[in-house]
Order: structure tokens, then sequence, then C-alpha cells
């Protein structure tokens, strides 16, 4: 793994072979941020960040919790299996109906706290288990508002109003939750032929942004362009992968791309990730934003129909890769 000292934000960095890489961004070092995280956004619909505060503590045990899950034994995991209309619990990736191969991997999905999975997992022993997700999720909620914050700012919407991302829904009750979050982990056990498996295959995030960290275990592999193919996302130390997702791509209407991403897996190390999913209540609409289109001159029409996330994932459960082109105007 890499020492994140290794970096700074001038290094924009290439490989070897020349080949660029997904950029890295100190968040402690904050000239010029915002034009590193325009550039990376623009280009690739992510970055890795380095010093961002969360404490490397917090991630550590969160990735011992997965694997303290993701080590019982399979009829124990199936106790708490997804049911078909339901997101969370245990079983494997959602995007498997659109591939013909299973994939090498099995999640574990939450939304807010896991406590009636995790007592049915450990009856006796799941308080850690608890604290340790409900911690991550609230380090993760104020991570994505800042990011979401810093990307928005990063394409020049400075006031509050230009900044607003979804529109409430009418009469919608005031206590109701700003954003949807899930926290899904995600294991890739020790593969005995790894050239003929996919731990999960290619494809975009349908939120608004995830945030990923990866351990030290490299696996994540990404695309910038089809010219370039796959580059891998080499892990260093206490870093998060912000990956910008489709409702990204939507909201900036086309200006930042979303991350095109997959992950391998490997015949020594049984690999476990993180994935928090950020988006918009699941009845709010996600347009365009106002201040980066121009409804009457020729130079930036709105290129996608108002959405709400719930929409937007019924149109990807029905065309997955597609899904885009159906809310195409
Ligand atoms: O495990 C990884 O590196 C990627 C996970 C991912 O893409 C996802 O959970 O959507
Ligand atoms: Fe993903």
């Amino acid at each position: 793994m890499k020492s994140a000292g290794n970096y700074t934000n001038l290094s924009l960095d290439h490989h070897d072979d020349h080949k660029p890489l997904l950029p890295i961004i100190d968040f402690a070092k904050p000239d010029s941020i915002l034009d590193l995280i325009k550039l990376a956004c623009e280009e690739w619909g992510g970055f890795q960040v380095i010093n961002h505060g969360i404490p490397i503590d917090l991630l550590n045990e969160t990735e011992s919790q997965a694997r303290r899950l993701f080590s019982l034994p399979n009829e124990q995991k199936l106790l708490v299996a997804r049911s078909p209309d339901n997101y969370v619990g245990y079983g494997i990736a959602g995007i498997s109906p659109f591939f013909p191969k299973l994939m090498w991997s099995e999640g574990f999905t939450m939304i807010g706290s896991p406590i009636g999975h995790a007592s049915q997992l450990w009856p006796q022993d799941h308080a850690k288990f608890c604290e340790v997700m409900e911690k991550y999720q609230v380090e993760m909620k104020a991570f994505c508002e800042k990011i979401v914050e810093l990307m928005l700012s990063s394409l020049g919407l400075t006031h509050e109003e230009d900044k607003k991302w979804f529109e409430p829904t009418s009469g919608s009750d005031p206590n109701q939750p700003k954003t949807t979050c899930v926290l899904q982990l995600n294991s890739y056990p020790v593969c005995p032929d790894p050239g003929r498996a996919m731990g999960l295959a290619p494809h975009t995030d349908s939120s608004l942004l995830t945030i990923l960290y990866q351990g030290n275990i490299g696996g994540l592999q990404v695309q910038k362009n089809d010219e370039l193919g796959w580059t891998p996302v080499e892990p260093v130390e206490g870093a998060l992968v912000v990956n910008a997702g489709d409702l990204m791509h939507i909201l900036t209407n086309g200006r930042f791309k979303s991350l095109l991403h997959r992950a391998m897996v490997n015949n020594t190390r049984h690999r476990v990730s993180v994935a928090y999913f950020y988006g918009p209540p699941k009845d709010a609409k996600v347009s365009p934003l106002k201040k980066l289109i121009d409804y009457d001159g020729n130079n930036n029409p709105p290129l996608f129909r108002p959405v709400t996330w719930k929409e937007y994932l019924e149109a990807k459960s029905k065309h997955f890769n597609k899904a885009l082109d159906t809310i195409r105007l």
C-alpha cells in the first residue's frame, strides 16, 4: 500500500507507463482544491481524498466489523437475507441480474441502525457492530454534505439558492429525512482462479455520490474513457474514494461524469470494502441545476428531465447501463 505522505495536490498522478491515475486530492492543502475537484469530476467522475478528517480508527473498525460479519457461517448470514422488496440485509450484488455469471462477492446493506439484523446474527453480542456502523454513517453523511458543497462550488455555484440540489416534494413533512443514505459492506472472498471471475461487474452507481473505503487490498478499477481501458485504484493509506453517481451526472447536466468502475478479486487475500451511497429523499425530484443550463440559448440546453431517485432506480433495474437514456431529453 502507498503511504499518504507521498502525494501532493500537484501530482495528478501518472503511472510509470504514463497511464493517468485517478487523482488524489489532499484536503490538508486547501490551495486549488476546487480546481482539482472540478477537473477530476469532469475527466473521471471521482477522485481519492487523503487527510479527510475521518478518524482512521473508525475506518479500520468498520472494516474489522465487516470481516466479523462475513466470516460467520453461511446459514447464519442467510438468517438476515435481503427480501425481494427490501434493500437491507445480506445477499448478492444488486446488479447481478444483468450479468450471465455469478459474481465472486457478497454484501450486507444497512439504512440507519442495523440492530434488527445484527441482533439476529449475534443475539448477545451486537452492540459494538451497531455502534461502529451507526458512527460510520454519521461521519459519512457529514462528509458527503461537504463534498457536494465543494463539487457544486467548483462549478461556480456560490449562492445557497443555486446549490439546492433537489426539490422537496410538495407538502412534504418537515421532519422527513433530508437525504437517503445507504451503507453497504462488500466482501470478495479469496478466489482460486481470479482471472476467470469478477468481484463486481462494471457499473456506475445510481447515487448522487458514493464514498468507498477499500482498506489496503486493491481491487477497485475505474475507467476514464474507452481508449485508456481499466485503471487500478491502488489503495493509499486511509484514503477514501469519492465516486460521482448517475444523479450527479444529471444534476450537473452532464458536466461531471458518473464514474464507471468494477471490483476485481485475488487468490490470496479476502478483500472487504465499505460503500456509502448518498442521494436525495426517495420522492424528491433531481434535475439539471438552473445555473448550469441555458433555457433560451443553444449552448447548454437541459439534457435530462427531472427524476426522483425512486424512478431512476426503477429505470436502472430495467435498463441498467442504458437507464440514463430513458430520461435524456
Ligand atoms: O469494492 C469495491 O471496490 C467497489 C464496490 C462498489 O462499486 C459498490 O459497492 O457499488
Ligand atoms: Fe459501485
